[in-house]
Protein backbone atom coordinates (compact mmCIF):
# COMPACT_ATOMS: atom_id res chain seq x y z
CA UNK A 1 0.00 0.00 0.00
CA UNK A 2 1.10 3.37 -0.80
CA UNK A 3 1.43 6.09 1.86
CA UNK A 4 1.44 9.59 1.95
CA UNK A 5 2.34 11.02 5.35
CA UNK A 6 1.87 14.50 6.46
CA UNK A 7 4.99 14.99 8.81
CA UNK A 8 5.16 17.22 11.75
CA UNK A 9 8.74 18.89 12.69
CA UNK A 10 8.93 20.63 16.13
CA UNK A 11 12.22 22.86 17.17
CA UNK A 12 12.80 24.89 20.01
CA UNK A 13 13.59 28.19 20.60
CA UNK A 14 16.93 29.49 19.12
CA UNK A 15 18.27 30.27 22.05
CA UNK A 16 17.69 27.09 23.91
CA UNK A 17 17.82 24.96 21.78
CA UNK A 18 20.39 21.90 21.01
CA UNK A 19 22.72 23.41 23.94
CA UNK A 20 25.01 20.56 23.86
CA UNK A 21 25.89 21.83 20.03
CA UNK A 22 27.33 25.28 21.78
CA UNK A 23 30.35 25.80 20.67
CA UNK A 24 30.29 23.66 17.30
CA UNK A 25 29.31 26.34 15.21
CA UNK A 26 31.71 28.18 12.78
CA UNK A 27 31.58 31.27 15.61
CA UNK A 28 32.66 28.92 18.36
CA UNK A 29 32.13 28.79 21.69
CA UNK A 30 30.44 32.48 23.08
CA UNK A 31 28.79 33.60 19.65
CA UNK A 32 24.81 32.94 20.18
CA UNK A 33 24.16 33.71 16.87
CA UNK A 34 26.65 31.63 15.34
CA UNK A 35 24.88 29.09 17.52
CA UNK A 36 21.53 29.73 16.51
CA UNK A 37 22.76 29.81 12.60
CA UNK A 38 23.99 26.32 13.33
CA UNK A 39 20.60 25.28 14.28
CA UNK A 40 18.82 26.99 11.45
CA UNK A 41 20.99 25.34 9.07
CA UNK A 42 20.98 21.65 10.49
CA UNK A 43 16.84 22.26 10.78
CA UNK A 44 16.51 23.25 7.28
CA UNK A 45 18.53 20.68 5.89
CA UNK A 46 16.72 18.29 7.64
CA UNK A 47 13.02 20.07 6.22
CA UNK A 48 14.15 20.32 2.94
CA UNK A 49 14.99 16.92 2.50
CA UNK A 50 11.92 15.73 4.01
CA UNK A 51 9.88 17.89 1.66
CA UNK A 52 11.07 16.20 -1.36
CA UNK A 53 10.72 12.85 -0.21
CA UNK A 54 8.50 10.53 -2.12
CA UNK A 55 5.44 9.37 0.26
CA UNK A 56 5.89 13.21 1.89
CA UNK A 57 2.54 15.64 1.00
CA UNK A 58 3.03 17.77 3.54
CA UNK A 59 5.67 19.17 6.31
CA UNK A 60 4.59 21.74 9.22
CA UNK A 61 6.99 22.71 11.38
CA UNK A 62 5.80 23.85 15.26
CA UNK A 63 8.02 26.66 16.46
CA UNK A 64 7.79 29.66 18.82
CA UNK A 65 11.14 31.16 17.39
CA UNK A 66 10.23 33.96 15.43
CA UNK A 67 14.17 33.97 13.73
CA UNK A 68 13.18 30.45 12.35
CA UNK A 69 10.28 31.26 11.79
CA UNK A 70 11.01 33.86 9.47
CA UNK A 71 13.80 31.84 7.47
CA UNK A 72 11.51 28.80 6.84
CA UNK A 73 8.30 31.07 5.86
CA UNK A 74 10.82 32.77 3.31
CA UNK A 75 11.81 29.18 1.85
CA UNK A 76 7.94 28.35 1.60
CA UNK A 77 7.91 26.21 4.77
CA UNK A 78 4.84 25.97 6.76
CA UNK A 79 5.32 26.94 10.51
CA UNK A 80 3.14 27.15 13.49
CA UNK A 81 3.55 28.50 16.96
CA UNK A 82 3.99 26.29 19.67
CA UNK A 83 0.31 25.81 21.84
CA UNK A 84 2.27 24.74 25.10
CA UNK A 85 6.14 24.28 25.49
CA UNK A 86 7.14 20.28 25.57
CA UNK A 87 8.54 17.91 22.48
CA UNK A 88 5.61 15.55 22.71
CA UNK A 89 3.49 18.76 22.93
CA UNK A 90 4.51 20.12 20.02
CA UNK A 91 4.23 17.13 18.05
CA UNK A 92 0.60 16.45 18.68
CA UNK A 93 -0.32 20.01 18.25
CA UNK A 94 1.37 20.07 14.39
CA UNK A 95 -0.72 16.63 14.32
CA UNK A 96 -4.07 18.65 15.19
CA UNK A 97 -3.52 21.65 12.83
CA UNK A 98 -2.61 18.48 9.84
CA UNK A 99 -6.25 17.51 10.63
CA UNK A 100 -5.55 14.88 14.14
CA UNK A 101 -6.95 11.51 14.09
CA UNK A 102 -10.30 10.55 11.50
CA UNK A 103 -9.93 13.12 9.11
CA UNK A 104 -8.08 10.67 6.39
CA UNK A 105 -4.98 11.72 7.20
CA UNK A 106 -1.57 10.02 7.75
CA UNK A 107 1.17 12.10 10.34
CA UNK A 108 4.39 11.31 11.03
CA UNK A 109 6.64 12.85 13.65
CA UNK A 110 10.48 13.76 11.95
CA UNK A 111 13.10 14.78 14.33
CA UNK A 112 14.75 17.98 13.20
CA UNK A 113 18.36 17.37 14.02
CA UNK A 114 19.35 15.20 10.65
CA UNK A 115 21.50 17.56 8.67
CA UNK A 116 22.58 14.30 6.49
CA UNK A 117 19.22 13.60 5.82
CA UNK A 118 18.97 11.38 2.23
CA UNK A 119 15.08 12.24 0.78
CA UNK A 120 15.41 8.51 -0.52
CA UNK A 121 16.12 6.70 2.77
CA UNK A 122 13.08 8.91 4.24
CA UNK A 123 11.15 7.54 1.47
CA UNK A 124 12.03 4.33 2.03
CA UNK A 125 10.98 3.85 5.94
CA UNK A 126 7.63 5.48 4.90
CA UNK A 127 7.74 2.54 2.28
CA UNK A 128 8.56 -0.24 4.53
CA UNK A 129 6.04 0.72 7.52
CA UNK A 130 3.46 0.40 4.88
CA UNK A 131 0.76 2.34 6.18
CA UNK A 132 1.32 0.55 9.63
CA UNK A 133 2.89 2.73 12.95
CA UNK A 134 5.79 1.96 12.83
CA UNK A 135 9.46 4.09 14.29
CA UNK A 136 12.75 4.59 13.43
CA UNK A 137 15.31 4.42 15.80
CA UNK A 138 18.32 6.70 16.48
CA UNK A 139 22.01 5.07 15.56
CA UNK A 140 22.79 4.30 19.07
CA UNK A 141 19.39 2.50 19.01
CA UNK A 142 17.95 4.14 22.55
CA UNK A 143 16.14 7.71 20.91
CA UNK A 144 13.71 7.90 17.64
CA UNK A 145 14.27 9.74 14.57
CA UNK A 146 11.16 9.00 12.79
CA UNK A 147 7.56 8.03 13.97
CA UNK A 148 4.95 7.08 11.53
CA UNK A 149 1.54 7.12 12.95
CA UNK A 150 -1.58 4.81 12.05
CA UNK A 151 -3.81 6.20 9.95
CA UNK A 152 -6.69 8.20 10.82
CA UNK A 153 -5.13 7.07 14.91
CA UNK A 154 -3.62 9.84 17.13
CA UNK A 155 -0.38 10.27 16.86
CA UNK A 156 0.57 9.13 20.13
CA UNK A 157 4.05 10.78 20.63
CA UNK A 158 6.35 9.20 23.29
CA UNK A 159 9.79 11.26 22.16
CA UNK A 160 12.26 11.43 25.44
CA UNK A 161 14.76 9.22 26.64
CA UNK A 162 14.75 5.77 25.85
CA UNK A 163 11.78 6.89 23.29
CA UNK A 164 12.28 3.53 20.91
CA UNK A 165 11.29 1.38 23.83
CA UNK A 166 8.19 3.86 24.80
CA UNK A 167 7.13 3.44 21.10
CA UNK A 168 7.63 0.23 20.62
CA UNK A 169 5.94 -0.28 23.55
CA UNK A 170 3.30 1.52 22.13
CA UNK A 171 2.43 -1.08 19.53
CA UNK A 172 4.38 0.71 17.07
CA UNK A 173 6.79 -1.40 14.40
CA UNK A 174 11.00 -0.67 14.78
CA UNK A 175 11.97 -0.72 10.88
CA UNK A 176 15.56 -1.11 10.43
CA UNK A 177 16.99 -0.52 7.27
CA UNK A 178 20.16 1.06 5.58
CA UNK A 179 19.31 4.26 6.64
CA UNK A 180 21.97 6.13 8.22
CA UNK A 181 21.26 9.65 7.32
CA UNK A 182 17.77 8.91 9.02
CA UNK A 183 19.24 7.21 11.85
CA UNK A 184 21.85 10.18 12.49
CA UNK A 185 20.42 12.98 14.97
CA UNK A 186 22.78 15.05 16.35
CA UNK A 187 23.16 15.64 19.88
CA UNK A 188 26.64 16.35 20.50
CA UNK A 189 29.59 17.19 18.29
CA UNK A 190 30.61 13.74 17.84
CA UNK A 191 27.53 13.15 16.16
CA UNK A 192 27.87 15.95 13.79
CA UNK A 193 31.22 14.42 12.82
CA UNK A 194 29.40 10.51 11.85
CA UNK A 195 27.37 12.93 10.10
CA UNK A 196 29.70 15.43 8.25
CA UNK A 197 31.51 11.54 6.96
CA UNK A 198 27.68 10.67 5.78
CA UNK A 199 27.62 14.00 4.25
CA UNK A 200 25.86 17.35 5.49
CA UNK A 201 23.52 18.85 3.53
CA UNK A 202 24.97 22.12 2.40
CA UNK A 203 23.79 24.55 4.90
CA UNK A 204 25.26 22.74 7.64
CA UNK A 205 28.39 22.53 5.97
CA UNK A 206 28.88 25.80 5.79
CA UNK A 207 28.05 26.50 10.02
CA UNK A 208 30.18 23.75 11.45
CA UNK A 209 33.17 24.43 12.75
CA UNK A 210 35.48 21.59 11.14
CA UNK A 211 37.62 20.44 14.09
CA UNK A 212 37.68 16.82 14.11
N1 LIG B 1 8.82 22.99 19.37
C1 LIG B 1 9.57 22.30 20.24
N2 LIG B 1 10.60 21.53 19.81
C2 LIG B 1 11.35 20.87 20.73
C3 LIG B 1 11.09 20.96 22.13
N3 LIG B 1 11.99 20.19 22.78
C4 LIG B 1 12.80 19.66 21.84
N4 LIG B 1 12.42 20.08 20.60
C5 LIG B 1 13.07 19.73 19.34
O1 LIG B 1 13.15 18.33 19.25
C6 LIG B 1 14.38 17.91 18.67
C7 LIG B 1 15.05 16.88 19.58
O2 LIG B 1 15.30 17.44 20.84
P1 LIG B 1 16.73 17.30 21.51
O3 LIG B 1 17.60 16.38 20.73
O4 LIG B 1 16.52 17.01 22.94
O5 LIG B 1 17.31 18.74 21.24
P2 LIG B 1 17.50 19.98 22.17
O6 LIG B 1 16.58 19.92 23.34
O7 LIG B 1 17.38 21.14 21.26
O8 LIG B 1 19.03 19.80 22.57
P3 LIG B 1 19.77 19.81 23.99
O9 LIG B 1 19.61 21.18 24.56
O10 LIG B 1 21.20 19.51 23.66
O11 LIG B 1 19.10 18.72 24.80
C8 LIG B 1 15.20 19.17 18.43
O12 LIG B 1 15.12 19.49 17.05
C9 LIG B 1 14.52 20.22 19.29
O13 LIG B 1 14.58 21.52 18.70
C10 LIG B 1 9.99 21.80 22.56
O14 LIG B 1 9.69 21.95 23.74
N5 LIG B 1 9.27 22.44 21.58
C1 LIG C 1 13.94 13.34 22.14
C2 LIG C 1 14.68 12.47 21.50
O1 LIG C 1 15.85 12.86 20.92
P1 LIG C 1 17.28 13.07 21.55
O2 LIG C 1 17.76 11.71 21.93
O3 LIG C 1 17.98 13.64 20.38
O4 LIG C 1 17.13 14.01 22.71
C3 LIG C 1 14.24 11.07 21.27
O5 LIG C 1 15.03 10.30 20.67
O6 LIG C 1 13.14 10.73 21.65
Amino acid sequence: MRSYLDLVVPVKRLDRAKSRLVGAADGGIGDPQAHADLVVAVALDTILAATAADGVRDVVVVTSDPMLTAVLRAEGIRCVAEAEPGLNEAYRHGASVLGGSGSGRHVGALQADLPALRSAELAAAIAAADGKRAFVPDRQGTGTTLLIGAPDEPLDPRFGVGSAEAHRASGAIELIGDWPSLRCDVDTEADLAVAAQLGLGARTQQRFRLSA
